[in-house]
This record gives C-alpha cells, structure tokens and sequence, in this order.
C-alpha cells in the first residue's frame, strides 16, 4: 500500500503524518517505529496519524514515538497538524482532538501557531507517580541533578532546574530518569537553566524518543514547573536546541503555546515495506 506522507516540524521536532481521514491504515506500533527509525525508515521524533475528528473537531491527532508507544500530548505536533488543518479550511483556527483532549489552535498574525495545551494536572496520581510524592519537588535525582517537579500535559512530565545545562551528560541521565521506578509510564525529562524570569532554557529527554531539538509539551511543562517553585513568570519565552518557543500560563489555567511550524518535504511511504 502505498500512500503519501508529510515530513513536517515544529522548531526541528519532527515528524512523518499521514492521512488517515478518508479511509483506515493499517499502521501497528512495529509499522509505526520501523518508519520513524531513522536508520531503516523515513525517521522521525514522532509518527503522526490524522483520523476523523467527530463533532465539534477538526481531525483526531494519533501520536507514536519511534519506539511505537503511544503519547497522550505533542505540543509541537498539534501545531503542525492544526496549520494543515488551517491551510485547508482557509480560516484561521483549528481544533485538534487527541486522547487527553480537545486543543483548539490558531494562526497568529506573524505565522506563528499557538495552541491551547489546556491546564496542567498538577496532583501525583494524574503525572501518574507510582506512589504518593510532592510533584513539586519529587524524590528522584541523578548525576548532577536532583529535586526536580513533575506535570501532566496530557504526557508525563519532570523537570529538573539546574544552573549550568552545558554541564549535564543529559544522553547518560536522560534514560535512567526516563525509566525512573517513580514514573510507571515513564517521563519525558527537562533540564531547564533559568535565564531571567521571563526566559528559560531547556534541553528534553523524550519519552519513546531521546533527546530532540524541541518538546513542546516539555516546554509548557518547564513554565508551569517554574512558575510553581517561583522561578519565572507565568509567561516566557522557552529557548530549545531547536528555536524558542513562547508560553503563557493563564490565569484560568490553560497553558498556551506559539512557534514556528513547517512541512520540510513531502513523498510517498510503501506501508508494506515495514513490519505489519
Ligand atoms: N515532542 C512532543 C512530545 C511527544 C510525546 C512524548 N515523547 C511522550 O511520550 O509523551 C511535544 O512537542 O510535546
């Protein structure tokens, strides 16, 4: 089966998205991963499908990492796929339906996407933790890092606040907190260097997926963890590997985030040449 995919990113977080709106694909985790590997398929951070939305939605975002686990949130990808949208209604929002939830988007007047990532579940039940703990300051540490806090985004989130990022070997610590008995989902890890109040650095260990040049998701988590522990403001700007994100944590609790979106090319994927 051959279809056509999109190569699209979000600040240099890929992904492959395909179609699936008009008619089911045959897309299991194994497919889905041997696609995203980079050494054996078209590579990717995360492996997109666009279904049907229903009622009150423009489409249903699938999310897969390359190592085929499913993620409830993908800040960046949301963007991208609610631009698609956007491109083909000719109006400038789009809501885009995920299994944590509705996101509604829209394009903002320097081209940018901003999503509304909706409020951060805060309690250690909702991260999910595997026991009861303080997600403000969660008893976990590795080399270098310690007391980091924890969120939902609708995907598990810590983040660590560390005061030279350049002086992590985040490639060692990333998995070992990642697969961190205290996550029985496992995390996506971010080491944040606060800059200034309305400014942080951050480097994510994704879940699934490593180390990228930008986590959205991360990236709003990041925000709301340093605004808890009284490190920022409720607006920043998030500087990535991959760019800068802006977020803004409102008071009704939404949490909202714009950056730059782009499809870098475009071609077609013989499905069967993967793992079924
Ligand atoms: N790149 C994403 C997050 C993707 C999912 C994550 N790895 C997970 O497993 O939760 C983003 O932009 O938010």
């Amino acid at each position: 089966m051959i279809i056509p995919f999109r190569k699209m990113h979000g600040l240099g977080n890929d992904f492959v998205v395909l179609d699936a709106r008009g008619a089911a694909l045959p897309i299991s985790p194994a497919r889905a991963a041997a696609i995203a590997d980079r050494r054996t398929g078209i590579g990717c951070d995360q492996f997109i499908v666009m279904e049907p939305g229903g009622a009150g939605a423009d489409l249903f975002m699938r999310i897969r990492n390359p190592d085929g686990s499913e993620a409830g949130a993908c800040g960046n990808a949301t963007r991208c796929v609610a631009s698609l949208a956007m491109d083909e209604s000719g109006l400038d929002g789009a809501t885009v339906r995920t299994v944590a939830g509705d996101l509604p988007s829209e394009r903002l007047p320097d081209g940018t996407v901003r999503v509304d990532m909706g409020a951060p579940a805060l309690g250690w039940q909702a991260v999910p933790l595997a026991r009861e703990a303080d997600t403000l300051h969660l008893p976990l540490a590795a080399a270098g890092v310690s007391d980091p806090a924890a969120c939902s985004m609708g995907n598990p989130h810590a983040t660590f606040f560390v005061p030279d990022l350049a002086a992590l070997d985040i490639a060692r610590i990333g998995p070992l907190l990642e697969h961190d008995p205290l996550f029985p989902d496992r995390a996506n890890i971010g080491f944040v260097q606060v800059l200034a109040p309305d400014h942080l650095r951050l480097v994510v260990w994704e879940r699934g997926a490593g180390l990228t040049l930008a986590c959205g998701s991360g990236a709003c988590a990041a925000l709301v963890n340093a605004a808890r522990r009284g490190l920022s403001a409720r607006e920043a700007t998030v500087s990535l590997p991959g760019g800068d994100l802006r977020i803004a944590w409102r008071d009704d609790g939404h949490v909202l985030m714009a950056g730059a979106v782009a499809t870098a090319f475009t071609g077609m994927v013989d499905l069967d040449a993967f793992p079924a």
